[in-house]
C-alpha cells in the first residue's frame, strides 16, 4: 500500500507496529501489517471510512487495504486469564504507552510511514543479539505470553534466538502462580496450532515443558518423558504428499500417536480440539500401532487397521497414512499399498450383479477384501 498517497491517512498520526516492523528488520517474510493511530477518536476513524471491527478493542479496518488500524491504548489486568483486561483507549495515549503494553521488545517497535524507527525498549538491539526479552514486568499480566514466547522461539530458533534469563523467570512465575491454568482451551489450541506451523515446532513444546507449562496444559504428553522426546523427533517427519495447510494437523497427530486412546480423548477434550484434528490423530495412532506393535503384520491386523482408520468410508487419507508407514518401514508400506489397491478393486456393484444383497452382500464383500489382503500379506512378507 502506498501510505503517503493514501488520503484516508492524511493528517493522522499513524505507525506501523508489531510483527511487521520486527519481521522486516529480520528479513523474515511480512504477512500482515498492523498500524497504531495516535491522538484520534473512533468517530474520526469512522468518518474517514475505516470499518470498526474490535469487540473488545478500538480496532478498524482500512476499507481498501483491509489492514488493521488500532487506536493507541493501554491495558491493565483486572482478572484471571487472557480476557481479564481493562482497556483504556483515548486520544491522550501516547505511542510509547501503547508500545509499553506489549509482550517482547522485538514486538514493541514502531515505524513512521516514512520509515523512521521508534524503538523505546531496545527491540532492535535484541533482534540483533537474537534475544526474546519482555518489555516490562507487566509481561506477567497475560499468561498467553508464555505460549507466545515459545511460539516465537519455534519460529526463529534456527536464526539463533534464545529467551532472556529474566523472561524465563517470568514465564516460570506465570506457571507456578497457577495463572497459566486460567487460559481458555481455544487460546491454547490457537497458539499451539500456529506453533505447529512454524519451522521448529518441537522447540515450542520443549520450551513449554522446560518451564513446567506443558505439565499444566497438556499433562498427557509429559506422562512419559522418553516418549515425549521421541514424539518431538517425529514432528518433522511427515508424509510427503500432504497439503501444507494440513501440516499443523499432521504434526499434532504425530505428537500424540503413541498415546493410549483414553489419553488422546482427554487431551482432545481438554483443548477442545476440532473434530478433524482428533480424527487424524486417531488415524495416526492406529497406524502407529500397526507399525510398532510386536508380532507379524498379517491380514487380520491390516483389516483391523483399515477399519480403525475408517478406510472404507473415508478413503482419501489412506495413501497419506501409508506414506506415514513408509517413513518407518518401507517394505510394509509397499505391501499395504498393494493390499489396499487390490481390496478397493472389489466393488459392491459387481457383487450385486452376482446376486448378493443385504447382509450377505456385506459379508461377502468383507470376505473377499480379507482374502485379497491375506494374499498380499502372506506372500509378500
Ligand atoms: N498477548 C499478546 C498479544 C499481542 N501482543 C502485541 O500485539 C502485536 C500483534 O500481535 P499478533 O498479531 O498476535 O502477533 P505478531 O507479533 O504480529 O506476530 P505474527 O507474526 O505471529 O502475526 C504483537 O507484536 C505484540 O506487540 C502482545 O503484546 N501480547
Amino acid at each position: 500500500m502506498s501510505t503517503e498517497l493514501d488520503h484516508r491517512l492524511a493528517g493522522l498520526d499513524v505507525y506501523r507496529v508489531g510483527g511487521a516492523v520486527r519481521d522486516a528488520l529480520l528479513g523474515w517474510p511480512v504477512t500482515d501489517v498492523d498500524w497504531v493511530v495516535v491522538g484520534a477518536t473512533p468517530e474520526a476513524m469512522r468518518q474517514r471510512g475505516f470499518k470498526p471491527v474490535g469487540r473488545d478493542f478500538p480496532v478498524f479496518l482500512h476499507p481498501d487495504s483491509h489492514e488493521e488500524f488500532a487506536l493507541a491504548r493501554t491495558e491493565r489486568k483486572s482478572g484471571h486469564g487472557y480476557t481479564g483486561f481493562e482497556i483504556h483507549a483515548s486520544p491522550s495515549v501516547t505511542l510509547e504507552e501503547d508500545l509499553a503494553r506489549r509482550d517482547l521488545t522485538i514486538n514493541a517497535m514502531a515505524e513512521t510511514p516514512s520509515g523512521e524507527l521508534v524503538d523505546p525498549f531496545g527491540g532492535r538491539a535484541d533482534l540483533e543479539a537474537r534475544v526474546l526479552r519482555h518489555v516490562s514486568p507487566a509481561f506477567i499480566e497475560d499468561p498467553l505470553r508464555v505460549l507466545r514466547v515459545a511460539r516465537f522461539l519455534a519460529r526463529y530458533a534456527g536464526l539463533g534466538f534464545v529467551i532472556a534469563e529474566e523472561t524465563l523467570t517470568l514465564m516460570r512465575r506465570l506457571v507456578t502462580s497457577g495463572e497459566i491454568a486460567h487460559l481458555v482451551a481455544e487460546r491454547v489450541w490457537t497458539e499451539t496450532e500456529k506453533a505447529l506451523g512454524e519451522p521448529w515446532p518441537d522447540v515450542y513444546f520443549q520450551t513449554l515443558d522446560d518451564r513446567g507449562a506443558l505439565a499444566v496444559l497438556m499433562p498427557e504428553l509429559v506422562a512419559d518423558t522418553a516418549q515425549l522426546d521421541e514424539a518431538l523427533g517425529r514432528l518433522q517427519r511427515l508424509p510427503e504428499d500432504i497439503d501444507s495447510h494440513e501440516a499443523a494437523f499432521w504434526r499434532w497427530a504425530r505428537l500424540v500417536e503413541h498415546l493410549v486412546p483414553e489419553q488422546r480423548r482427554h487431551l482432545s477434550e481438554r483443548l477442545r480440539l476440532p473434530k478433524a484434528v482428533s480424527r487424524l490423530a486417531d488415524q495416526a495412532a492406529h497406524t502407529h500401532r500397526l507399525v510398532h506393535e510386536t508380532g507379524m503384520v498379517d491380514g487380520k491386523r491390516v483389516m483391523a487397521w483399515l477399519e480403525g482408520i475408517d478406510a472404507w468410508r473415508r478413503s482419501e487419507r489412506v495413501p497419506s497414512l501409508i506414506a506415514l508407514v513408509s517413513l518407518d518401514d518401507a517394505s510394509l508400506a509397499e505391501d499395504l499399498a498393494l493390499a489396499w489397491r487390490l481390496a478397493t478393486q472389489i466393488l459392491p456393484k459387481s457383487l450385486v450383479d452376482e446376486g448378493y444383497k443385504g447382509r450377505a452382500l456385506g459379508e461377502e464383500l468383507a470376505r473377499r477384501r480379507r482374502a485379497a489382503i491375506d494374499g498380499v500379506m502372506e506372500t509378500g512378507r
